[in-house]
C-alpha cells in the first residue's frame, strides 16, 4: 500500500478528486473531519492528512511515499523529494506587495522592512536577484495586515485572486514566481517501488 501525504487547507479538496478521478474511493475533503489518516475504500492507499509545509517533511524522510504540496512550499522548504508532475490546480503567485502607491520595482531599497511567511524565497528575491539587503519579518498568516500597521514596508504573500490584497489598499510591485500542487516522490521509494510509484503517477497525468 502506497501512503500518501496531502496538505489539509486550501489544496485538499483539488488534491482527493484527483486520486478519485484515478479510481480510488476516498471521501469528500468535508467528511475527513478531524481523521488525519484513513485508507480508500478499497484500502490500495493510505492518505495522510497534515499541514501543507510538513508534506515534503513526511515525503523526504519516507513517512509517505508521495505527496502533493505546493511549488511555493517546495521553494521555500528545499526538501530532498522527486517532483514527479505538475497537476495544474491550486494556481497562486508568490508576490512582493505594498500599499498603493508606496513602491515600484525600481524603487525596492536595502533597508526595508519585509514581513512574509516565505523567508528563504524571499531571502532570495532581495539578496539573490536584486542584491539588496533588507530585514526580513517571518509572520504566520494574515501578511496583509504588516504595511498596513506599520509594521512592515513590504510584504511577500502568494496572491491568488488578488482579492485580499485588494481589500487591504495593496498592490502587486513584483512577481517572484508561479505555483500550482505538484506530486512528489520520496527518493530512494522513488526507484525502490519505481513500478507502482510510475503506474500510479502515470494514471494521473492522464486526467490533469
Ligand atoms: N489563494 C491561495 N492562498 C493560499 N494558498 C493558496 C492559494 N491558492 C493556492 N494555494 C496553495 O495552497 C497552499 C496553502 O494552503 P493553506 O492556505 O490552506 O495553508 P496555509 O495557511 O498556508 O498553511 P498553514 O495552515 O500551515 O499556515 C499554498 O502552499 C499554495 O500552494
Ligand atoms: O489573492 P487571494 O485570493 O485573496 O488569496 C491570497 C490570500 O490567501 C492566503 O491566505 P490564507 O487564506 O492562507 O490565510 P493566511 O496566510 O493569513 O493564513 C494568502 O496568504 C493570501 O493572504
Amino acid at each position: 500500500m502506497l501512503t500518501i501525504a496531502l496538505s489539509k487547507g486550501y489544496l485538499l479538496p483539488e488534491a482527493l478528486k484527483v486520486f478519485r478521478k484515478v479510481g480510488l474511493r476516498v471521501p469528500e475533503a468535508g467528511e475527513i473531519l478531524r481523521k488525519l489518516e484513513f485508507t480508500d475504500a478499497d484500502r490500495k492507499c493510505r492518505f495522510l492528512i497534515v499541514r501543507p509545509a510538513d508534506v515534503p517533511v513526511y515525503v523526504e524522510y519516507g513517512a509517505a511515499d508521495l505527496g502533493v504540496a505546493g511549488k511555493d512550499v517546495l521553494m521555500e522548504g528545499r526538501h530532498k523529494i522527486t517532483e514527479l508532475l505538475d497537476l495544474k490546480f491550486g494556481y497562486c503567485r508568490l508576490v512582493v506587495a505594498a500599499l498603493k502607491g508606496a513602491y515600484r520595482k525600481d524603487t525596492l531599497r536595502a533597508g526595508l522592512r519585509v514581513a512574509t511567511k516565505f523567508l528563504n524565497s524571499a531571502a532570495e528575491y532581495f539578496q539573490g536577484k536584486l542584491d539588496i539587503d533588507v530585514e526580513l519579518i517571518k509572520l504566520y498568516g494574515s501578511v496583509e495586515l504588516a504595511p498596513l500597521d506599520g509594521l512592515s514596508d513590504v510584504i511577500v504573500d502568494l496572491v491568488a485572486t488578488g482579492k485580499t490584497l485588494q481589500e487591504n489598499g495593496l498592490e502587486v510591485v513584483d512577481e517572484i514566481y508561479t505555483s500550482t500542487a505538484r506530486l512528489i516522490a520520496n527518493r530512494v521509494k522513488a526507484k525502490s517501488r519505481y513500478r507502482e510509484i510510475l503506474t500510479l503517477a502515470q494514471r494521473i497525468k492522464k486526467t490533469v
